[in-house]
């Protein structure tokens, strides 16, 4: 998919991985809606992006990704302003083992829900052009830790949620493809919750050895990541892929032993 004129969707814009793809597909030429819910981190990040790709290339929404009718409308405007909706990327994420069901809320069904809004939208089912989703799950869902059992959780589940969707658009002809992205631990301001009990909860007691795993895989930088989701958008195969992201392998797909009976 060349990007030049392209509208891309993504959620938790503003700052981490979620900012990282939006400069990303903004300097391949496509505009760019940013989602996301703290004004204070997105008022610098607009400030710099449109110095950077110029006013209007860019739309930006104050936005909890767990107010349905709010989403829904970020999602109807984005469309009504641009004409049409290519790329939706669920990107935002939190990191609370303490208040564990806001984690669930905006790390799993927000996006579901933000699935099921890229489709009405793209969706040959609905009469629309087709398109690519990318949800954003991560390592845990291959090295669960003892610190975010939560998290871990919804990172599961954004696993299997989005490789059952990408089957559903193939057996549906939805035109769509839908792929997950699992990178490992990322240099972002969520990687700084370990050190917050108000978020690690009753796992603050392990942050050290939390902290030895990030040193033992390392730290990427968000433009890998960035780079990672520009291959999968590109890349035309692709649907229901996994693409992993570590220190040691790089870009790197989880290839799925076939179902057998
Ligand atoms: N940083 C890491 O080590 C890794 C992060 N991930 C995942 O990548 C995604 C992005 O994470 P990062 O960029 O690292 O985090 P981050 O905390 O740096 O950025 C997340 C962005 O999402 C926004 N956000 C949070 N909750 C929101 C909500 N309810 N509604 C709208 N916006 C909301 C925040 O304001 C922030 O701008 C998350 O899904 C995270 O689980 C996956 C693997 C590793
Ligand atoms: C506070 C939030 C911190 C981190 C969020 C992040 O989403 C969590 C990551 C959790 C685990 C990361 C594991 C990284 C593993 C690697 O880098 C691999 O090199 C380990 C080797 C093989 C894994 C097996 C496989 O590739 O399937």
């Amino acid at each position: 998919m060349a990007l030049t004129g392209r509208i891309a969707l993504v959620t938790g814009g503003a700052q981490g991985i979620g900012r990282a793809i939006s400069e990303a597909l903004l300097r391949e030429g496509a505009k760019v809606a940013l989602v996301d819910s703290n004004p204070e981190v997105a008022r610098e990040c607009r400030g710099r992006l449109e110095e950077a790709f110029g006013v209007g290339s860019s739309l930006f929404f104050e936005c909890d990704v767990t107010d349905w009718a709010k989403l829904q409308e970020v999602f109807r405007k984005t469309v009504k302003h641009f004409g049409h909706l290519d790329i939706a990327i669920n990107n935002a994420g939190i990191n609370n083992e303490k208040d564990w069901q806001k984690t669930i809320n905006v790390n799993l069904t927000s996006l579901i829900k933000g699935t099921y809004l890229a489709l009405e939208h793209m969706s040959r089912e609905n009469g629309k052009d087709g398109g690519v989703i990318i949800n954003v799950s991560s390592m845990a869902a291959f090295m669960h830790s003892p610190h975010m059992p939560v998290y871990t959780a919804t990172k599961y589940g954004v696993l299997g949620f989005t490789k059952a969707m990408a089957e559903a658009s193939a057996v549906g002809n939805f035109g769509v493809r839908i792929n997950v992205l699992c990178p490992a631990y990322v240099d972002t301001p969520l990687l700084q919750t370990i050190d917050e009990e108000d978020k690690m909860g009753r796992y603050f007691k392990y942050k050290e050895e939390l902290r030895q795993s990030m040193h033992t895989y390392g730290i990427l930088d968000p433009s890998l990541i960035a780079d990672g989701m520009m291959m999968i958008i590109k890349d035309g195969s692709l649907n229901g892929a996994v693409m992993k992201i570590t220190a040691s392998k790089g870009i790197h797909f989880q290839n799925d032993e076939p179902m057998s009976a």
